[in-house]
């Protein structure tokens, strides 16, 4: 079996169009979405995400700002600048980039923002609001793997699905998501005794752990649905995933591939919550 590739570019070209159309349409009528995007420190890929971000912005006709702050900013002077930005009402999304250096309690920062322009949903009330299934904003990178099983047609009714991996980010929220689109879920993770007596019952499996090609063809059911949210770097300098991706396509029905798969759909629900934001305040 050679899965099909579930293409993130694609997708999220598609729903880039879209935004860009009501972003006319609500700038028409004088609300232009704004996104003020924090970045504290010099981490190089938290840089290409954040840049990335703002160019998104400029592509979908959103206004967007971008605030730098070296690695050793005092935490109140992001606070400050956070509170200014949940009173300027030509922005309806902040985002803080994560992770934070350590001197930074990033619970705290996360919720310092506003919660009606928590566009990453990390806000302690959003993922509240989410885990009893009435959510305000979604988290991005598990927002954009719902939009594939949604383009794709693949009904999670039933399904046994699989997620390697616990963070506030990925693994809680997929779970939650996943669970409340009807699938019976797993969360697996550095303490799961047989990860792979797990795994390989997974119609639906989602690699969340931050280890580079972790998940073997071994590890997969045949027919599986397998989604790839690790970022990682080879020795040799190229990208890769949490899943073998070479192996794994040959047993799956259906992959993502890193890079192409996941990240630019974080992006892309990232401005679907921020577009979401304005409208609901243009109402
Ligand atoms: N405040 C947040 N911080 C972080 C989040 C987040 O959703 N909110 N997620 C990640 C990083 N991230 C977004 O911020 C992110 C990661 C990767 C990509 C992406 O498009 N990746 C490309 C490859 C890019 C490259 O060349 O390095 C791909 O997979 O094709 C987008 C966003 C942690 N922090």
């Amino acid at each position: 079996m050679t899965a099909k590739i579930l293409d993130g570019t694609v997708l999220a070209q598609k729903l880039r169009a879209d935004f860009k159309t009501r972003a006319e349409a609500l700038a028409a009528r004088g609300t232009r979405p704004g996104l003020a995007v924090i970045l504290v420190g010099e981490d190089h890929a938290s840089q290409v995400y954040v840049r990335n971000k703002v160019n998104a912005c400029a592509e979908a006709g959103f206004h967007s700002e971008k605030i730098s702050y070296p690695p050793d900013v005092e935490p109140a002077v992001v606070l400050k600048k956070i509170a200014e930005l949940n009173a300027d009402s030509r922005i309806h999304g902040i985002l803080v980039q994560l992770p934070l250096p350590k001197h930074f309690d990033s619970d705290a920062v996360l919720k310092a923002i506003s919660p009606e322009k928590d566009v990453d949903g990390f806000h302690a009330e959003n993922f509240g609001a989410l885990m009893q299934g009435n959510p305000r904003f979604i988290p991005c990178t598990p927002y954009g793997v719902m939009k594939f099983f949604a383009d794709a047609g693949i009904d999670l009714k039933g399904k046994e699905a699989v997620v390697i991996g616990r963070s506030n980010i990925v693994g809680k929220p997929m779970a939650m998501l996943l669970m409340q689109a009807g699938a019976t879920i797993t969360v697996c993770h550095s303490q799961t005794r047989d990860l792979l007596f797990h795994t390989r019952r997974a119609d639906i499996l989602v690699a969340a752990l931050g280890r580079a090609q972790f998940v073997t063809a071994e590890m997969v059911k045949p027919g599986a649905v397998v989604i790839d949210v690790g970022i990682n770097r080879l020795p040799n300098g190229k990208l890769c995933g949490d899943v073998d991706f070479a192996a794994v396509s040959q047993v799956a029905s259906a992959i993502t591939p890193v890079p192409g798969g996941v990240g630019p759909m974080t992006i892309t629900m990232l401005l679907a919550n921020t577009l979401e934001a304005a409208e609901r305040e243009a109402l």
